[in-house]
């Protein structure tokens, strides 16, 4: 009979003729050399970071890489503001499928083999794509995306959280996050460093198939790396992924179920309107093409380095639950001040081996604010959960969360695409966009009002201390 330990650190009995799973295998495995070999380095651990991060920057980088070609895809394709809608939400529908079987996936076969195998997913994607002209072959790419991109997510995670546990770990998620946001902005910043490609549609696609070769490069050196590892240092018993699981919902508390709905309107107001923004700011603002990309790549550009610090900085003072409201507070009034305030004088932006652009003040300030509310969010957000959920339960609640999160991010992009359409918006007729903004408002005085709903309930007896844990003052109760 097998033994194993699983995720709660309980030694259960193995269930006759069900074979072992990768990592149940994997910890009975390093319980024998356990005592032998050293632990990893440090340096050995940021090298793994680094190439697991170099996995999502590609990642991050194809999902971005249509935004800057929404001109051209309408113009040289003939594409709807509509159908563009439906290139984004096709990555979340595979994305809403496959984050059913992911964890299973990974912990049957192992981050290594995962990661390596998501990765090849992203670039054929990319290649696919970016292959035909035809709306349907580019769908059946950006679905293929979803499929590889948010199962890569999940098991980039995991492996921090292995690497990672007991030792610098938020902060590793905040550089894996940085790195990841890179690519974003590197994919903005496309339009200036590679603006030549930009005279089709095709040549950005390629170049994002290039940069997922990347993403494979350093999935494979990761798995050469970890593998090399097992045998030289002793790694502990690997945390087994949790599952997306559906039954117990309701034991989840009415503060976690407020970070999920805050998570919800919030990616489901800034994603979209990334998706939509360089081609907004060359409509409406008349921007040319790598100066929107400039001006767009503020915002993820602003989280590299505003995430980690809010990280520290939120560890310290604790208020998490007033930090989440504020934020939502902020990012209210954003859009709008877009559409109705005047654009102010001209400013000139240069970016070092990027390009420099020419862009209206306002536009320059509404999109660095929205940078730093994107920065302070997440960097709130999504560790909050670990305060609030107990920690054999924290990979269902991640699990869940993202996939909720799917929820909201599909419809968005549909319904502007639909009201862009409809409201015959382009340069001509500006105010076309207008609706759209007001469904960005929408959202985000929900976020704002389940951030309050949370935020109040931490004031009560049912607090889980989100305001009020510190590192300082959990270091006194250990
Ligand atoms: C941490 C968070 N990540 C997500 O929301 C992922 N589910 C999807 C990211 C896709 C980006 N192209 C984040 O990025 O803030």
């Amino acid at each position: 009979m097998l033994q194993y330990s699983d995720s709660s650190g309980t030694v259960a009995a193995e269930q006759p003729r069900r074979s072992a799973t990768y990592n149940e295998k994997n910890a009975i495995m390093s319980e024998a050399s356990l005592r032998a070999l050293p632990p990893p380095t440090p340096l050995y651990r940021w090298l793994i970071l680094v190439f697991v991060s170099l996995a999502m920057f590609g990642n991050y980088y194809i999902y971005d890489s249509l935004w800057p070609i929404v001109d051209l895809l309408r113009e040289q394709r003939g594409f709807s503001y509509q159908q563009i809608g439906w290139l984004s939400s096709a990555y979340n529908g595979a994305a809403l499928l496959v984050l059913l079987a992911g964890g299973y996936l990974i912990d049957r076969w192992g981050t290594k083999r995962a990661i390596t195998l998501f990765a090849v997913i992203c670039l054929f994607a990319a290649v696919v794509t970016a292959w035909s002209p035809s709306f349907e072959v580019m769908l059946a790419g950006r679905f293929m995306l979803g499929l590889g991109a948010e199962p890569l997510i999940v098991a980039a995670t995991t492996v921090l959280a292995k690497w990672f546990k007991g030792k610098e770990l938020s902060f590793a998620f905040g550089i894996n996050l940085s790195i990841a946001r890179l690519g974003s902005t590197s994919a903005d910043w496309s339009t200036g460093f590679a603006s030549p490609l930009y005279a089709n549609w095709q040549d950005p696609l390629w170049l994002a198939t290039a940069v997922a070769g990347i993403s494979v490069t350093a999935a494979i050196l990761y798995w050469i790396l970890e593998r090399r590892a097992e045998s030289h240092y002793s790694l502990g018993a690997a945390e087994q992924t949790e599952k997306l699981e559906f039954k117990n919902l309701y034991s989840f508390s009415p503060s976690y179920w407020y970070v999920v709905a805050l998570c919800v309107v919030f990616y489901a107001t800034v994603f979209p309107f990334r998706s939509f923004a360089i081609d907004y700011f060359q409509q409406a603002h008349g921007l040319d093409r790598a100066a929107a990309g400039i001006l767009s790549s503020i915002l993820p550009f602003a989280a590299i380095i505003a995430t980690p610090l809010f990280g520290l900085w939120v560890d310290r003072v604790g208020k998490r639950a007033l930090f989440m409201a504020a934020g939502s507070l902020v990012l209210l009034p954003l859009f709008l001040i877009v559409t109705y305030a005047p654009a102010g004088p001209a400013v000139s932006l240069t970016i070092p081996f990027v390009g420099s652009a020419v862009v209206p003040l306002t536009l320059l300030l509404v999109i660095t604010v929205l940078g730093i509310v994107f920065s302070l969010i997440p960097a709130v957000m999504w560790p909050s959960v670990a305060y609030i959920v107990n920690g054999s339960r924290l990979g269902s609640a991640y699990a869940l969360m993202t996939f909720c999160q799917q929820f909201g991010w599909i419809i968005v992009p549909l319904t502007i695409g639909y009201l862009n359409d409809k409201f015959a918006a382009g340069p001509e007729n500006i105010d076309g966009y207008t609706p759209g903004m007001w469904v960005y408002t929408a959202l985000a005085s929900l976020g704002l009002y389940f951030s309050y709903k949370l935020w109040r309930t931490e004031q009560g007896p049912n607090s889980h201390g989100l305001d009020t844990i510190t590192t300082k003052s959990a270091a006194l109760q250990k």
